[in-house]
């Protein structure tokens, strides 16, 4: 859990030194430094922003590079500089580490806000890291597999970008390639799919909290991205005509997705029956048939949902990975064999009265009090104070005006 958190040059944040707590509740006005305090506490974690690439975006005008340090309740200390050219440093207990996959094990962040909330109409990038967010936590294995799998990927298409008539060396060369590509696709997918299997229940229960009208009815589904009964090369062999005609590689794990479906009821209840039939003077069906059969339909769930639906769908999507990394046994262990404890999640909520109901908002918070998270929760307003106080024993709150952050306790 985060104790201690000092941000400099980020975005109007210019410094900011604060002592936090589970629950942390940062209100001010539009423009005020909000969301740039959660950025911050992202950038550490992921060691980029959900806003922007370019750290030039997020460094504060006319300043050279920005800083979130992090002190943790059990001492450990995490540290990310950002340069305007993109140079980063990142510090783990004072020491240098060169990769950024160390900090985001010491310190997983869940996004939930607005901007995410059309994911499920977008691209498959940002629902493919959603799911790679849970691996990546739960599988130890999975992160060198992703990179070796990027590395090579990304020399197969500067490859396919260059020409679109291989020499015989460059063919062989894109062969052995493709023959790692596949390799690593396995053991990606592999532990994709276990993720996601274990995933299912956990969203199933969330919808049943966050969107009671509509258990039963959601779905979801994982796409690998390529038909993982026959190896990746064989398939890539297969197309490369067309990847060397696109520029590109069109299928592999880069490619994978999760959908969310909706299906209809396919049954009606006993008086709608009796109501159609009561039109019908040639019936001979009893008034006495309780369930009558419809088709069943099925579609993208984003088709049905309207938008404070979907912020909840997405909620749930994000929500329900909590409880099953909390109650994964290596994430757990992996922690145990050397600290004192395993990583708290921290949750990001971003102006969290937008679009909600309080219905909604209140089964939000309710469900997240009763994980052993932190949370940084943004608003607008303090009409939540309430809410968060009889929820959590001695949240925080916070006022953010002009990049000033204090404490109101
Ligand atoms: N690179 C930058 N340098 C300095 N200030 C910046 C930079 N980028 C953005 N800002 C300013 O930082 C301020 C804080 O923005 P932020 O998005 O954190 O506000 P917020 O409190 O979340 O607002 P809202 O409630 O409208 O979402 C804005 O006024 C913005 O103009």
């Amino acid at each position: 859990m985060i104790e201690r958190l000092q941000v400099s040059n980020l975005r109007n944040l210019t410094q900011v030194n604060l002592q936090s707590t589970v629950c942390n509740v940062v209100i001010g006005a539009n423009g005020s430094g909000k969301t740039s305090l959660l950025e911050a506490i992202f950038l550490l974690s992921r060691g980029k922003s959900f806003r922007h690439h370019q750290p030039k975006r997020y460094i504060q005008h006319h300043q050279n590079h920005a800083t979130v340090y992090a002190k943790l309740n059990d001492d450990r200390t995490l540290a990310i500089q950002k340069q305007a050219d993109a140079t980063t440093i990142l510090r783990l207990n004072q020491a240098t580490v060169y990769n950024q996959s160390i900090l985001t094990e010491q310190l997983p962040t869940l996004l939930i806000d607005p901007s995410t909330m059309d994911m499920l109409e977008q691209g498959s990038a940002s629902r493919r890291q959603l799911l790679d967010w849970l691996v990546f936590h739960m599988k130890q294995g999975f992160h060198p597999q992703w990179v070796a799998y990027q590395r090579l990927l990304k020399q197969r298409n500067s490859l396919l970008k260059k020409t679109r008539q291989l020499t015989q060396v460059q063919l062989a060369e894109l062969k052995s390639w493709d023959k790692g590509l596949s390799n690593h696709a396995a053991l990606i997918h592999h532990y994709r799919e276990q993720v996601f299997t274990e995933w299912q229940p956990y969203f199933a229960k969330s919808v049943l909290q966050l969107l009671p009208s509509y258990a039963e009815k959601l779905s979801l589904s994982y796409n690998a991205g390529y038909d993982t009964n026959v190896a990746l090369d064989v398939q890539l062999n297969e197309r490369l005509e067309q990847d060397l005609q696109l520029g590109y590689t069109r299928i592999g794990n880069h490619r994978a997705d999760i959908h969310v479906h909706w299906r209809s009821d396919n049954t009606v209840r006993s008086d709608d029956v009796i109501d159609s039939q009561a039109t019908n003077t040639n019936t001979a069906s009893s008034n006495h048939e309780v369930n009558a059969k419809l088709p069943t339909l099925k579609e993208q769930a984003a088709n049905v949902l309207s938008r404070g639906e979907k912020k909840l769908l997405i909620t749930a999507l994000r929500l329900s990975q909590l409880p099953l990394l909390l109650n994964d046994n290596k994430y757990s262990a992996s922690f145990a064999n050397n600290s004192t404890s395993r990583a708290t999640p921290v949750v990001l909520l971003d102006d969290i009265t937008a679009e909600l109901d309080d219905r909604a908002i209140g089964i939000l918070l309710s469900t997240l009090a009763q994980l052993p998270c932190q949370v940084f929760m943004t608003s607008l307003t303090d009409d939540i104070v309430h809410l968060v106080n009889e929820l959590w024993s001695k949240p925080r709150l916070f006022h953010v005006k002009q990049g000033q952050i204090w404490s109101v306790d």
